[in-house]
């Protein structure tokens, strides 16, 4: 599946926060959006999955013209993992990942044999199978994140979009979320902080700087001591990790 993002702009109050930014994901590529706080990743995410409506701009599910089809239609194919994941009434954690099943079912339609094999292989594949029947209010904030990447993964997207997707992991977790989501061998498209997971995860990468791209192209090609600077006001060096052979960086103000 492919996302074409097109001159997005997005206003909020007198404040033009995306300026007409574009966005391309090709089919089964994993893309990455960095930038620094503020910079519009989350906004211009937000506008790609209908959370909030652009003042112009088209996106594109292939042929899916994304900000004029329902909710059930675009969520068929395209699935998020939010920043935020409070929720105020609680669920059994196999229940929250069945909600991921929603967009596949008619209004009141039962559960089927099929609903509860994606639940297991979700739950599975982000070892929480032995969860399965705790609360999810008592889970701690990266556990959560964990049954929010289930629930979607549950959801059978074509397209995942990421936000910050290992905020609140520790090291491990941070590498076995985005190891999970890239074996799904689907279209991905995340927002990174962590440069190093860019360079690991990435075959395209975005760099956003007050609202708009300001450079794009292979991790190795974008994530340089230059554009690094110019996008967070910081001296950096690149060089090649002599132990993982990629690209490694040293900052310093
Ligand atoms: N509802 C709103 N009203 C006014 N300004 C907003 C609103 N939502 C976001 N902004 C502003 O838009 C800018 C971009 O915010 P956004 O959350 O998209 O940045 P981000 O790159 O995702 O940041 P971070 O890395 O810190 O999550 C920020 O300056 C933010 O304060």
């Amino acid at each position: 599946m492919e996302l074409a993002a097109k001159e997005l702009t997005v206003r909020r109050g007198k404040k033009e926060i995306i300026k007409h930014a574009s966005v391309f994901v090709k089919n089964k590529q994993f893309v990455g959006l960095i930038g620094p706080n503020g910079c519009g990743k989350s906004t211009l995410l937000k506008s790609i999955y209908k959370s909030l409506t652009p003042e112009s701009g088209t996106v594109y599910l292939d042929n899916l013209d994304v900000l004029k089809s329902s909710e059930k239609q675009v969520s068929q194919k395209l699935g998020v993992v939010g920043q935020f994941n409070e929720m105020s009434f609680d669920l059994t954690v196999e229940q929250m990942v069945l909600l991921g099943r929603t967009p596949h079912k008619k209004l009141l339609e039962p559960d089927q044999p099929n609903d509860f094999h994606r639940v297991d292989e979700a739950l599975r594949r982000t070892r929480l199978t032995d969860y399965r029947k705790r609360s999810y209010l008592s889970l701690s904030g990266g556990e959560k994140q964990r049954v929010i990447l289930a629930r979607t993964i549950a959801q059978q997207p074509q397209l995942m979009i990421l936000d910050e997707p290992t905020n609140h992991l520790d090291i491990r977790y941070q590498f076995e979320i985005l190891s999970c989501v890239k074996q799904l061998g689907i279209s991905v498209l995340a927002a990174l902080h962590d440069l190093e997971l860019a360079v690991m995860y990435c075959d395209y990468v975005y760099a956003v700087k007050d609202g708009d791209v300001y450079a794009h192209g292979k991790p190795e090609e974008v994530l340089t001591p230059k554009i690094i600077e110019a996008l967070y006001q910081i001296k950096c060096q690149t060089f090649i990790n002599p132990v993982t052979h990629r690209l490694g960086f040293a900052y310093g103000l």
